[in-house]
């Protein structure tokens, strides 16, 4: 992977200095009706000051969401929509998505759906959402607690990245974005799996550097398949079952809703584990990946029903076809092998595996 010095990204992707004049540019030359800015109530506070200073236009409408996954819905589409609608919103207008992974999932969609698609940009305010979220086109929302049922592959005009923001995160949704970051590592590559994973904030690592890789990696996936027919599934690595869990987890209320990477995190292991059982992953580096991801995510305690439960939510998994429930694994770091069968024996073996580790 390219160093920041000879790095290329898309047209449409911006890394902090470039950013806000890539955006003043196009706001100034495209001709928009009406410009919105989406928000939810945390970046309202923390974001949308730099927003202000930073961006030229100063006319502009602010729609806010309330934070949190819980609200990654159709109800609060519905309401935007309707927000939009009132205040004569176009189809050339543009829709600033000025948050973490669920705003921009969640405007990313009301944009693409509204008058059957209005403009749209990403400005990314989350770890997660600067490394993973933002990139790609991906977006929608939950069916319940099921994750992403509802959504399209639209990419947005331009992706904004900013790490200033950067500076207000919380901790736990900071490293609930390292968990992407391992993701691209393990399904990537040696080199970057060990950047990521030695990362350490109190010695002044250049963070900059690794959330440029992290979307550089994420980019050259999603541009070789954008609609997700072979290689794109490799991004979704852990996330099989991560996901299985993350729903399970929100629909349980005596159980703690779990942040998307921390439920990735856990996926991760699991799938590793798969793969040294069926793709002889080896055994040494499943217990490093094991060692590193429990340092930054505490364990959680799965019995045989929550596991049951679990197995039985891996039908609404968008990687199945006629059924068929489809893992990415890992041969080693770096090489991957999609729609892999696993049977729940093993699945529980993981689950197991994960306990007692
Ligand atoms: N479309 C994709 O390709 C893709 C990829 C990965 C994850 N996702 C989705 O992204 C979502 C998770 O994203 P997330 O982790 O960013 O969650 P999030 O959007 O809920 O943001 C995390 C929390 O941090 C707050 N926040 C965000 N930026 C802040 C800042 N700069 N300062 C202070 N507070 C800030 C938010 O208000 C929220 O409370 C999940 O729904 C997941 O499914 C989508
Ligand atoms: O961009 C992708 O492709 C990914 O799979 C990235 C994932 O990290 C992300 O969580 C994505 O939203 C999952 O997609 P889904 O299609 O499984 O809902
Ligand atoms: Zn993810």
């Amino acid at each position: 992977m390219p160093n920041r010095k000879n790095v290329k990204l898309p047209h449409s992707i911006h890394f902090n200095s470039g950013s806000w004049e890539a955006l003043n540019t196009y706001l100034s030359t495209s001709g928009f009706s009406k410009v919105f800015v989406l928000t939810d109530e945390n970046t309202n506070t923390h974001c949308l000051p730099i927003f202000q200073r930073n961006c030229t236009l100063k006319n502009f409408e602010v729609l806010s969401m309330k934070a949190g996954e819980s609200h990654k819905t159709i109800d609060s589409c519905v309401t935007l929509w309707q927000q939009l609608s009132e205040k004569g919103a176009d189809r050339k207008s543009l829709l600033i998505n000025l948050g973490g992974g669920v705003v921009t999932d969640l405007g990313g969609f009301v944009a693409a759906t509204f008058k059957r698609g209005i403009h749209c940009i990403h400005i990314p305010t989350s770890l997660l959402a600067m490394v993973d979220a933002s990139v790609g086109g991906k977006n929608g929302v939950d069916l319940g607690s099921l994750k992403n049922q509802i959504g399209v592959i639209k990419q947005p005009d331009l992706v904004l990245v900013t790490t200033e923001f950067l500076k207000t995160l919380p901790e736990d949704h900071f490293i609930s974005g390292l968990a992407e970051m391992l993701k691209h590592g393990l399904i990537h590559s040696e080199a970057y799996w060990q950047k990521v994973s030695n990362y350490d904030k109190h010695t002044g690592d250049d963070l900059d550097t690794l959330i440029l890789e992290s979307i550089l990696i994420k980019h050259s996936v999603v541009s070789a398949d954008p609609n997700e027919e072979n290689l794109r599934k490799t991004l979704n690595y852990g996330h099989t079952l991560g996901h299985a869990i993350e729903s399970y987890c929100l629909d349980h209320s005596e159980r703690r809703a779990l942040l998307h990477g921390e439920a990735i995190a856990i996926g991760m292991i699991l799938a590793t584990f798969i793969s040294s059982v069926l793709l002889s992953f080896p055994k040494k580096k499943l217990e490093e990946i094991s060692r590193v991801i429990f340092n930054y995510f505490p364990k959680q305690e799965f019995n045989r029903s929550d596991i049951e439960n679990v197995i039985k939510l891996l039908i609404y998994d968008k990687k199945n076809t006629n059924g068929k429930v489809h893992f990415v694994l890992l041969e080693a770091i770096g090489s991957h092998k999609i729609n892999c069968e696993v049977p729940n024996s093993l699945i529980y073996s993981a689950f197991e595996y994960y306990e007692n580790f």
